[in-house]
């Protein structure tokens, strides 16, 4: 279980962070999803006593990090894979890791297995190693002490199509047997695929939260119509928020059961009705965060 409530973090008067509240739950996987610079890992090293909050908090099974008596037997963290000593081996570095926490040296053995390092790369110093096998290493350590939490930021950065495979199975097990996981992303499809819940962020706020199907329902309805002008005056007259998608098409705040009964209420022809979920989920993060993302263009500025 983490709780982060009302978590701010200033730097130099920037709001990093700003009165972020959110939780997440044991048995779930949980996404922390923004753009580059949303505020991901501030509140992630938060969160492990990495930074100090300016104000607000953010607690790991009911206490501060800092407070937690043998942290890595509790919360297993991967906050950047290169962070690690550069002159050791891969098993060196988790035996040491295991010694800290009190744990025989098989447990470091035990984890190059669980993460398919291979004996020779087991031993193979990590300023060799390639940033999927970093990642590899990074989650074996954050997995030594057997915790019941993990926080794991941007974890598929590097891994290859079968690595993210790997790991979204690795976390789905981890959160099926009761676990709590938190990993951030700013992609979505990285996120969408393996988290029940999410949290998107957005210039150091939250923008949206909530379980993947609750975000997915709030995605709304998909229509398309030679007749779209006419659809969307329908549609409004009922007092449905609708929104264009390209040159024949609707969003429409609305199930599709009442979008069809509008649309044939207005004898108004469809070419395709549908709820607008997956697609819809890319849209509302693309929305949400295109206020704050770096790319979108400034305002008065044609894209
Ligand atoms: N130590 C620091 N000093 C000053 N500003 C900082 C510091 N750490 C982070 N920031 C600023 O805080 C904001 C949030 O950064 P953060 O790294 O938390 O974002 P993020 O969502 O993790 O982004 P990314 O996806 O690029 O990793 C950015 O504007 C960043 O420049």
């Amino acid at each position: 279980m983490i709780d982060v409530t009302a978590l701010t973090r200033t730097y130099a008067g920037h709001r990093a962070v700003d009165d972020v509240t959110f939780t997440a739950l044991p048995g779930r996987v949980t996404g922390f999803l923004g753009p580059n610079g949303a505020g991901k890992s501030t509140t992630m090293r938060v969160l492990v006593g990495l930074t100090p909050a300016t104000s607000g908090s953010a607690t790991v099974l009911g206490r501060r990090y800092a407070d937690l008596p043998n942290p890595g037997r509790e919360v297993g963290v991967l906050l950047d894979a290169s962070a690690q000593h550069a002159g050791r081996t891969g098993l060196e570095t988790l035996r040491i890791a295991a010694r800290t926490m009190g744990l025989p040296a098989r447990r470091a053995d035990e984890m190059v297995e669980r993460v398919s390092l291979t004996g020779p790369e087991a031993r193979r110093r990590v300023k060799n190693y390639s940033l999927g096998m970093r990642q590899r290493l990074g989650i074996a350590t954050a997995l030594l002490g057997d915790p019941e939490v993990l926080i794991l930021d941007e974890p598929a950065n590097g891994l290859d199509p079968a690595g993210i495979r790997w790991m979204r199975d690795l976390l789905r097990g981890f959160a099926d047997d009761g676990g709590t996981v938190l990993l951030s992303s700013h992609l979505l499809h990285e996120i969408e695929v393996v988290a029940d819940d999410l949290v998107v962020i957005g210039q150091g706020r939250i923008v949206a939260q909530g379980s993947k199907a609750e975000l997915l329902t709030a995605a709304g309805t998909l229509v398309r119509s030679p007749g779209v002008a006419a659809l969307a005056q329908a549609l409004e007259a009922e007092g449905v928020h609708v929104a264009p998608v390209g040159p024949d098409g609707l969003r429409v705040e609305a199930d599709p059961d009442l979008v069809g009964r509008i649309a044939l209420a207005s004898a108004t022809p469809l070419t395709e009705l549908r709820a607008a979920d997956g697609a819809g989920l890319e849209e509302m993060f693309l929305e949400l965060t295109a206020d704050t993302a770096r790319e979108s263009a400034p305002e008065g500025v044609a894209a």
